[in-house]
């Protein structure tokens, strides 16, 4: 899967994307990533890429022509179109299933807002899916990118290792995570629940499965319901999983 991003700050993605799973995908060739710089498409000598809103106001709108270029500019260096997702806290909020559609394409084309926004003729003819991470606003688009790198990378096929796959892993089938416990089995006569310790694995996959729907009762009901809840939980899994984190 190839991923290129859109920023005025590459720099903010050294770091986050060289650890662990995401770093793993990328020295095995699952993910191809690429970050570009959009300041390097502005025309002008002082390499200007926004400007004040048409119709006043606060702050300052990114411009549709620089954006464009920029666009053009990397879709033009691999064969795939490229799916164009803008992040933005006007977008649809992501979840496990959009997380799951975003990672079956060959081709993710981020684009990351600063000001504003984006003139919105870049977003009627060039963006296909706007994306939010959340209600709340941010100081730009890099960090929603780089949440959406990490969740999308889980996806690729052999990205969690031979031991793990997404399917047993939270939300995966619409219902939080079971609490997790380990050694010591006494700590400040903080004890974990005997059932773990029992070596029962029927009895321990039930007592997971229970934790997991009572979990979701009480603090994400909305997950047993409406849109959330269109991955009716299905039979417990609940396995723990053992992904290699290096
Ligand atoms: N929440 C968000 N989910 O995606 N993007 C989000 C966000 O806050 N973006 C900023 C909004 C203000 N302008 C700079 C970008």
């Amino acid at each position: 899967m190839r991923i290129d991003v859109l920023t005025l700050f590459p720099e903010a993605f050294r770091g986050p994307l060289d650890v662990s799973i995401v770093k793993r995908a990328r020295e095995d060739g699952l993910l191809d990533l690429h970050i570009h710089d959009i300041r390097e498409h502005a025309t002008d000598r002082h390499r200007t890429v926004d400007d004040y809103p048409f119709g006043g106001g606060q702050g300052m709108v990114m411009r549709v022509d620089v954006l464009d270029r920029a666009l053009e500019h990397v879709r033009a260096q691999a064969p795939e179109r490229g799916l164009v997702v803008y992040l933005t806290p006007a977008g649809e909020r992501l979840n496990d299933r959009i997380v799951r559609e975003l990672a079956a394409e060959p081709r993710l084309i981020l684009v990351c807002g600063r000001y504003e926004g984006v003139d919105e003729r870049f977003v009627e003819h060039c963006v296909d899916r706007e994306i939010s991470i959340g209600d709340y606003v941010l100081t730009g688009g890099e960090l929603p990118a780089m949440v959406l790198i990490d969740a999308v990378t889980r996806h690729i096929p052999g990205a969690l290792g031979d031991a793990a796959s997404p399917e047993e892993e939270s939300f995966a089938d619409g219902l939080l995570e079971h609490p997790q416990y380990t050694r010591p089995a006494e700590y400040r006569g903080w004890k974990v629940p005997e059932v773990l310790l029992s070596g029962h694995h029927a009895k321990i996959a039930a007592w997971r499965r229970e934790q997991r729907l009572a979990r979701t009762r009480e603090r994400r009901p909305d997950l047993l319901e409406g849109a959330e809840g269109e991955r009716a939980p299905g039979p417990g899994s609940g396995a723990a999983d053992e992904v290699d984190e290096r």
